[in-house]
């Protein structure tokens, strides 16, 4: 009786953490690993949802690549759990590899060939393929069709990266900073093709070091720092930003002036009344991203020396 009704609760919990599970596109727990004596990564726990737009953010060498590289099955993990579309990634199978798409830091493997017949070529890899000219002319190369992949531009060969990242139509795509080397217009266009895919679906797992990058595409950003999460929250969120102390600065009789203030409101309101009008040379600012990543990454650093 007792064993029954524990074999009913046990199936009852597996079914719900399966439910939970089926709607995550990655899942990790307690992540780990060492290259020798250096700890890349080191038990990091990571959930996103299917249909999210993750960012990933840390400085150099805080382990990104790395967990990014055992989400794709290109590194083996040292410990914990991996679940990527439900599949550890250390087990992928040919028909997992083609629902996932991904850019790498940078390919230029085929110097010799055109664009066309690069995108072309990639497109025979995958049974649900897109249509390979309507992915050139996406990521805006239409009018390089033709040209050899050698005599593209830097940022050119990047959406060329992209092209073939997006041409399998994947469920989860991984961007390994996928917009080094636009020029400001590009990565704009390129902003505008991420929230095409996020819209029909798409999961998007992106590191990149520009934060309004991460601000103007992400559900939720992810901070590593020497391997580990030190925040998980929305853009808008991070360091409890929405709360922080704003600044009004206003042109002064006497040159610039500014307040910080958690009532900018009544700062303006008083101004107003105190020039009868217009106040001249108004603004309102709250710490930006990068103001609250750049002092979480610095309180870390100091925290880890401390301990050390
Ligand atoms: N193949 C390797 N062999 C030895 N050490 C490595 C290897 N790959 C990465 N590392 C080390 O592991 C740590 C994490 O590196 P990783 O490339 O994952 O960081 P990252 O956050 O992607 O950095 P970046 O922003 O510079 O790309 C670093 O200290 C790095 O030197």
């Amino acid at each position: 009786m007792i064993m029954k009704t524990l074999i009913r609760i046990f199936r009852r919990e597996r079914a719900i953490v399966d439910a939970v599970t089926e709607n995550l596109a990655i899942s990790v727990r307690g992540l780990r690993k060492a290259y020798g004596r250096t700890v890349a990564v080191d038990g990091l726990d990571l959930a996103i949802p299917r249909g999210e737009v993750f960012a990933l953010l840390g400085p150099n060498g805080a382990g990104k690549t790395t967990t990014v590289e055992i989400l794709e099955g290109f590194r083996r993990a040292d410990g914990g759990e991996v679940r990527v579309l439900g599949t550890d990634p250390r087990n992928a199978t040919p028909a997992w590899r083609s629902r996932v798409g991904i850019v790498l830091q940078s390919t230029g493997e085929f110097e010799e060939l055109t664009v066309a017949e690069v995108v072309h070529h990639f497109a025979r890899y995958y049974a649900g393929a897109d249509d390979p000219d309507k992915v050139i002319d996406r990521v805006g190369l239409t009018e390089k069709r033709d040209a050899r992949a050698e005599k593209l531009s830097g940022g050119q060969k990047r959406r060329l990266d992209v092209a073939l990242g997006i041409i399998g139509r994947p469920e989860l795509l991984f961007l390994d900073e996928p917009t080094t080397g636009f020029d400001p217009e590009a990565r704009r266009e390129f902003w505008g093709l991420i929230r095409d895919l996020a819209a029909a679906g798409t999961t998007i797992l992106l590191t990149t070091h520009y934060l309004d990058e991460a601000e103007a595409l992400a559900d939720r950003v992810g901070v590593i720092a020497r391997g580990r999460m030190v925040a998980l929250a929305t853009p808008a969120e991070l360091g409890d930003r929405r709360n922080a102390m704003a600044t009004v600065s206003w042109q002064g009789p006497n040159g610039p002036e500014s307040e910080r203030t958690n009532a900018p409101t009544a700062v303006v309101a008083a101004l107003a009344e105190r020039f009868g009008g217009e106040v001249p040379g108004l603004t309102v600012t709250r710490p930006t991203l990068e103001d609250v990543y750049l002092a979480m990454i610095d309180k870390n650093a100091i925290s880890k020396e401390e301990a050390a």
